[in-house]
C-alpha cells in the first residue's frame, strides 16, 4: 500500500541547507500496523508530509496504494486519511459539525460511511453539540481519527495521535487502530511512547533523517546482544557522567529513574565495578540486569552516531 524509494528531502534556506531525510525506502503492506519511531527532529513529519502529497521530495520516489505522490496526488488524497502531528480541526464547530464538513469534503456525509466511524463515533456521541476546541485531549484524537476515517480511507497515515493524551484514552485508541487493521486498512503511525511501538506490526526507526532499521519489535529487540544493566543511585547525572566515562562501557543513557548500560564485552564485571562506585563515594548505588525494550535496541544503533549520549 505504501512504497517509498530512495526518498530525500532538504530544506533549502537562505544561507544553509537542511537534509531533512536521507534516501528513506520502505514498504507498507495492506492491514498493517507500521510504526515510525524516532526522536524530535528526527524527519517523521517530513516524511508524512511527502507521503500524503503535501510536500513534494527533493529526490525519490513514492506510491500509495499504487498511485504516485507526485504525479497522481489527487489519487493519493482519495484513498488516505492524515492526522497531523497539531490539532487540525475547527475549533469552533462542533464535534458534529467538524464531521460533517470532512465528509461533505469529500463529497460524501456521515451516514453514508456510518459503519467505518461507528466504534469512535458512539464515544464521541454524548458531546456531538460540543465544540472541538472545548473537548478533552483524548476525545480530540478520537474526532480527528473519526474526520480521517470519514471518506474510508485505505490508508491512515497518523502523526504522533497520541501525544499528551492519557494512558486509558490512549489504549482505547489503539483498539480502534486494531480493529481498522483487521478491515484491511493500512496504518501509518508515528509515536514516542514504545508501549505504543510494541504494538505495531512493523517498526521503523529514525534518526537524523535516515532509516537506521525496519523489522517486528520482537525481531529488533533480539538484535540487541549486548548485556544490559541498569544503574541507581541518588546524583543520577554524576553517575551518568562517570558510567559514561568507564573503560569498557559501550553506553549509558538515562531511562526513567535508572541508567540503562551496556558494555564492550559481555563479561564485564559489574559486581566489581559497582563495588568500586561505592568506594568513589556512591554509597546507595544499585544494579539489576534487565530485559532489552526497543528503545535500547534504538540507542545501540544510534550510539555510535552519537557518542553514547543517544542524540
Ligand atoms: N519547513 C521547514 N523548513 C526548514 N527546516 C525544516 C522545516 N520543517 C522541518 N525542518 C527541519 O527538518 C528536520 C526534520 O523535521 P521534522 O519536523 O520532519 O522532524 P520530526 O521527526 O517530525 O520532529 P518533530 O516531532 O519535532 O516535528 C528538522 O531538523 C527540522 O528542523
Amino acid at each position: 500500500m505504501i512504497v517509498a524509494e530512495d526518498i530525500n528531502m532538504k530544506y533549502r534556506q537562505v544561507l544553509k541547507e537542511i537534509v531533512a531525510l536521507k534516501n528513506i525506502s520502505l514498504e507498507v503492506k495492506e492491514g498493517e500496523i507500521f510504526g515510525l519511531i524516532g526522536p524530535d527532529g528526527a524527519g517523521k513529519s517530513t516524511l508524512f508530509r511527502i507521503l500524503t502529497t503535501l510536500l513534494l521530495p527533493t529526490g525519490g520516489k513514492a506510491t500509495v496504494g499504487g498511485y504516485d505522490v507526485i504525479n497522481q496526488y489527487r489519487e493519493v488524497r482519495n484513498i488516505v486519511g492524515y492526522m497531523p502531528g497539531k490539532f487540525s480541526l475547527y475549533q469552533d464547530l462542533s464535534v458534529e459539525e467538524n464531521l460533517r464538513f470532512f465528509a461533505s469534503v469529500f463529497d460524501t456525509t456521515i451516514q453514508a460511511n456510518y459503519d467505518q466511524v461507528k466504534d469512535i463515533y458512539e464515544q464521541l456521541a454524548p458531546f456531538k453539540n460540543r465544540k472541538a476546541g472545548a473537548l478533552s485531549g483524548g476525545m480530540k484524537q478520537k474526532l480527528g481519527l473519526c474526520c480521517a476515517l470519514i471518506h474510508k480511507p485505505r490508508v491512515l497515515f497518523l502523526d504522533e495521535p497520541t501525544t499528551g493524551v492519557d494512558p486509558i484514552s490512549r489504549k482505547e485508541f489503539w483498539d480502534v487502530l486494531k480493529r481498522l487493521s483487521k478491515d484491511g486498512i493500512s496504518v501509518f503511525v508515528s509515536t514516542p511512547y514504545m508501549d505504543e511501538a510494541r504494538l505495531c506490526d512493523r517498526i521503523g526507526l529514525i534518526f537524523h533523517g535516515g532509516l537506521l532499521d525496519v523489522d517486528t519489535p520482537n525481531r529488533l529487540i533480539g538484535k540487541h546482544d549486548k548485556k544490559l544493566v541498569a544503574f541507581r543511585a541518588r546524583d543520577m547525572y554524576r553517575l551518568l557522567k562517570d558510567i559514561r566515562k568507564t573503560p569498557g562501557v559501550y553506553s549509558c543513557f538515562t531511562f526513567g529513574d535508572s541508567l540503562h548500560t551496556t558494555f564492550e564485552e559481555n563479561d564485564f564485571p559489574v559486581e566489581e565495578f559497582t563495588l568500586s562506585l561505592k568506594e568513589a563515594g556512591y554509597a546507595d548505588v544499585e544494579w539489576r540486569d534487565i530485559k532489552t525494550g526497543i528503545e535500547d535496541y534504538f540507542m545501540m544503533l544510534t550510539n555510535d552516531i552519537s557518542d553514547g549520549t543517544g542524540y
